[in-house]
C-alpha cells in the first residue's frame, strides 16, 4: 500500500484556549493509481491530516506508513530523505520563489541534496523540467518570474514543480481554491492523468469540483473521516 494511516490523532492547546482535536482517530489507505480527495468544512481538519500524511507533523498517536515504512519511526534525516523521493507537495498559495524563473522553479528541487541513488543528471532534469513545462502549457512562460504569471500559471508550475522527480505520492492542500473552473480542470485533469500512469494522489479541500475527477471522495469534519464514500 502507498499511503497508509491508523488511527492518526492530532491535539493542538494553546496557551488560554481549549484544546482541539483536529484530527481525531483517522485511518485511511491510498493504493497506487488512486486519486483521492478529502473534503469538509472549514477547520475540519484537512490541513492538518495532510501534514501528517506527508511527514511534516507528528500525530499524537497511531501510524503513518508510505510503501510500507513507518514515517515517524525514521530519524529526522530519513525522514527527509524519504519526503524528497516519495512526495510531492502542491500548496493553495503556491509557495513559488519570487526571484526565479517558472523553469528555474520548476528545477529547483534538484538543488537540493538527494539520497545516492536517487540522484538525477542535470540533463535528465531540464529534460523533465521542459515536458512538464510544455504538458502544462507554460513553454511560452518558462522564462517569466511568478510575479508575471496568472494565478492559473502560478499553480501549473507549482505542480510542474511537485513533479518532477515523479514522486510516487503527490500530496495537494486546496490547490484549486484560487482558480477559475478552467484553471481547476487543467489541474484536477493533470493530477487524474498522473494517477492513470501509475501515481497516487490525495488532496484535501472544499472545492466540490474535485469529486468530479477523484476516484473516491471522503468528508473529515471535526477531524473525523466521515464514513461514507461518494464514488465519482
Ligand atoms: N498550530 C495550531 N495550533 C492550534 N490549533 C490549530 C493549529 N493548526 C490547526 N489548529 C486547529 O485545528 C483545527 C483543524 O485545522 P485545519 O487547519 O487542519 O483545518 P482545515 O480543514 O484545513 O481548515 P481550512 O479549510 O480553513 O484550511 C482547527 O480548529 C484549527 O483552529
Amino acid at each position: 500500500m502507498l499511503l497508509q494511516a491508523k488511527q492518526a490523532v492530532k491535539r493542538f492547546s494553546t496557551g488560554s484556549r481549549n484544546e482541539v482535536t483536529a484530527v481525531n482517530d483517522v485511518s485511511l489507505e491510498l493504493a497506487a493509481g488512486e486519486f483521492l480527495a478529502i473534503q469538509g468544512p472549514s477547520g475540519g481538519g484537512k490541513s492538518t491530516l495532510l501534514l501528517m500524511l506527508g511527514g511534516l507533523l507528528r500525530p499524537e498517536s497511531g501510524t503513518i506508513k508510505i510503501n510500507g515504512r513507518q514515517l515517524y519511526e525514521l530519524s529526522s534525516e530519513e525522514r527527509a530523505a524519504l519526503r524528497a523521493t516519495e512526495i510531492g507537495f502542491v500548496f493553495q498559495q503556491f509557495h513559488l520563489i519570487p526571484y526565479l524563473t517558472v523553469r528555474e522553479n520548476v528545477l529547483a528541487p534538484g538543488l537540493a541534496p538527494r539520497p545516492a541513488g536517487k540522484v538525477l543528471a542535470h540533463a535528465e532534469l531540464e529534460q523533465r523540467a521542459d515536458e512538464l513545462i510544455n504538458s502544462f502549457g507554460l513553454e511560452s512562460r518558462a522564462n517569466h518570474k511568478p510575479g508575471e504569471l496568472s494565478t492559473g500559471e502560478r499553480q501549473r508550475t507549482a505542480l510542474a514543480r511537485a513533479l518532477l522527480f515523479s514522486p510516487p505520492l503527490l500530496l495537494a492542500d486546496e490547490p484549486t481554491g484560487n482558480l477559475d473552473d478552467e484553471n481547476a480542470r487543467i489541474v484536477l485533469t493533470a493530477m487524474k492523468d498522473y494517477c492513470a500512469a501509475g501515481g497516487g494522489v490525495l488532496l484535501v479541500t472544499h472545492d466540490a469540483r474535485a469529486s468530479e475527477f477523484a476516484d473516491r471522495t471522503l468528508t473529515i469534519r471535526d477531524g473525523e473521516l466521515q464514513t461514507e464514500n461518494v464514488s465519482a
